[in-house]
């Protein structure tokens, strides 16, 4: 017969933070584990941490509330050995500072490529067909007294430059392709098994472009990337589709070309500061805004459910994680 464990037998995991995406799902860890939650007490976070957290060999982190995974947090927990972190992106943790402190680290890995893949693909479709716009102009009752809505841009056919070449960016040219478009791309390294023009220079990519998708991770060299230059290279009809980093585009410069009509539009589901957008875009007809949503669908939740509890099930066991982050 099963012996059945009590809640403090179990394997501890610290959660850093409230994790809403969880809440449905909860119950799942914590019948596997004993799960610590810092919100629900009264201490702040690195005194609770230093008061119930020394022992704790395993932190799931749940990015979106600004909160970095540093050093002051780090030096809190002096049994840390491993870091689940829900996203695929990792710019919330202090990698480089983990890795000096031998800490693994698990990730999405490519688990949210396809539905990133499909957001992006829609907010360029959106972006350029008007989509959200025409629903505004229906919706306000607009059709019937101002006729006419303006002309659309096409997307078969247009050349598209994908700025990081990795899983997702790989996802949306296999779709793109499918609608005609020539892909050519940006990445650290030139991928020899892709037939797409690779440019090693970001500025010739967005010169040679009709759009640029934003699809790599925020680290101090992309910090900025997409730039004056490069908005200069891609031209006034240029549109910028962003499911990457909002800090991966210097935002004032995006804005301020976006309203002087020295950009042809944007489709951005990430921002600088998060959850606040500009306000100089809610009138901009040919910006498409959505709020970091792009790996939030009903199947990823439960595929992230399982991965999360599958690295660390595998890390209390002793055996390989199941998506351990690699730089
Ligand atoms: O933005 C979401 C992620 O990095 O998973």
């Amino acid at each position: 017969m099963a012996v059945e464990r009590q809640p403090n037998e179990l394997p501890q995991v610290l959660v850093l933070s409230p994790p809403a995406i969880f809440t449905s799902l909860e119950s799942q860890f914590s019948i596997r584990f004993h799960m610590l939650k810092p919100w629900d007490s009264k201490l702040p976070l690195l005194q609770f941490l230093t008061s119930y957290a020394q022992s704790v060999p395993a932190m799931l982190v749940v990015p979106g509330d600004r909160l970095l995974v540093n050093s002051a947090i780090l030096d809190c927990l002096p049994s840390l050995k491993l870091v689940v972190t829900t996203s695929a992106g990792v710019d919330h943790l202090d990698v480089a500072e983990l890795r000096r402190r031998r800490v693994a680290i698990a990730y999405a890995g490519n688990l949210f490529s396809q539905d990133v893949a499909d957001m992006a693909v829609g907010l360029l479709i959106d972006v350029l067909r008007n989509v959200s716009a025409g629903d505004r102009f229906v919706r306000q009752g607009l059709w019937p007294t101002q006729g006419d809505f303006p002309l659309a841009l096409k997307l078969s056919g247009k050349q598209i430059g994908i700025v990081g070449l990795g899983k997702i960016g790989t996802e949306v040219a296999k779709r793109l392709e499918g609608f005609g478009c020539k892909i050519s791309y940006n990445s650290r390294t030139k991928k020899p098994t892709l037939p797409y023009p690779f440019y090693s220079d970001l500025h010739e990519l967005a010169a040679n472009c009709e759009a640029l998708i934003i699809c790599c991770g925020l680290t101090a060299e992309t910090r900025h990337m997409i730039d004056r230059d490069v908005m200069v290279a891609l031209g006034r009809d240029g549109v910028i589709v962003n499911i990457g980093r909002g800090a991966i585009v210097d935002e004032t410069e995006l804005v301020r070309r976006l309203i002087q009509g020295e950009l042809g539009g944007a489709g951005l589901d990430v921002f600088e500061n998060e959850p606040e957008v500009p306000k100089e875009l809610f009138n901009l007809d040919n910006v498409v805004l959505s709020p970091h949503v792009a790996v939030l669908t009903t199947e990823s939740m439960v595929g992230l459910t399982q991965l999360a509890l599958g690295n660390l099930e595998a890390f209390f066991s002793n055996k390989p994680l199941v998506s351990p982050y690699v730089d």
